[in-house]
């Protein structure tokens, strides 16, 4: 069982934010201008900090946007309808869903092809996710950058109804180009959080995303 995707258009992953700022209120901000997913990671947190933040971030999201946190099952555990993330070296996805159940989110990182071949854990999978992209300098512990061309080649080997989100150096440059090669969905850490503006940096990212997804419908890819 697969749980509902929700809307992985404009993902935003949560990191620093320029000094001053308050995460809370930029993902907030972030929400406002289109953000329609927001995954809690924070590498150094505790379960508990994770829990206390995340009870802070989903009381100002509502339900304008999904809400996932990043490897630890716990955390997602502790904060209703939560969903997880998690990578090839994480808790299996298939775990992940006997422990959160059929209707939550759960998304898996793809670094390697040959992860497809495990049936179990694509089929327990919302959303997989190509990562990365491009090389960062946000998440420096990466596998080989995909690229564009790797993006295209996941699309093929991918279930047609199952999403497939991209993460790894995207920003409004690029974007339109990560949807044309066939991700439903982009990713984005510093393109939002580092951005002095965060919910005008949403609003660009979620108009181009929009447009490239609708030309990608009009060609009937
Ligand atoms: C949407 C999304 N895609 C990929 C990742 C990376 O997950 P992972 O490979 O497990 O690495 P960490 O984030 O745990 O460092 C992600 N978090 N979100
Ligand atoms: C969490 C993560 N997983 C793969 S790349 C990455 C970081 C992406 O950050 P940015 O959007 O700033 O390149
Ligand atoms: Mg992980």
């Amino acid at each position: 069982m697969r749980g509902q995707a929700g809307d992985v258009r404009l993902y935003l992953v949560t990191g620093p934010v320029p000094p001053g700022a308050d995460l809370v209120d930029v993902v907030a901000d972030a929400v406002g201008g289109g953000v329609t997913t927001v995954q809690l990671r924070d590498k150094d947190a505790t379960t508990d900090d994770l829990v206390r933040l995340g009870e802070r971030l989903t009381e100002r999201i509502g339900t304008r946007a999904t809400f996932v946190l990043n490897d630890d099952l716990q955390a997602a555990r502790a904060l209703s309808g939560a969903g997880l993330h998690v990578g090839p070296d994480d808790l299996h996805p298939a775990r992940a869903r006997e422990a959160l159940g059929d209707d939550a989110v759960v998304g898996w990182s793809l670094h390697h092809v040959d992860q497809l071949k495990d049936e179990a854990a694509v089929a327990a999978c919302s959303y997989l996710a190509v990562s990365p992209v491009w090389p960062t300098p946000t998440k420096t512990d990466t596998t080989a950058p995909w690229g564009l061309d790797g993006v295209r080649r996941l699309r093929d080997l991918v279930p047609a109804d199952l999403p497939l989100v991209a993460i790894g150096g995207i920003s409004a440059a690029n974007a339109a180009s990560v949807v044309g090669a066939g991700a439903d969905g982009v990713c984005v850490v510093s393109a939002i959080c580092s951005s002095p503006d965060p919910g005008d940096a949403a609003h660009t990212l979620r108009e181009i995303v929009d447009a490239a997804l609708a030309a990608r419908a009009e060609e009937g890819r």
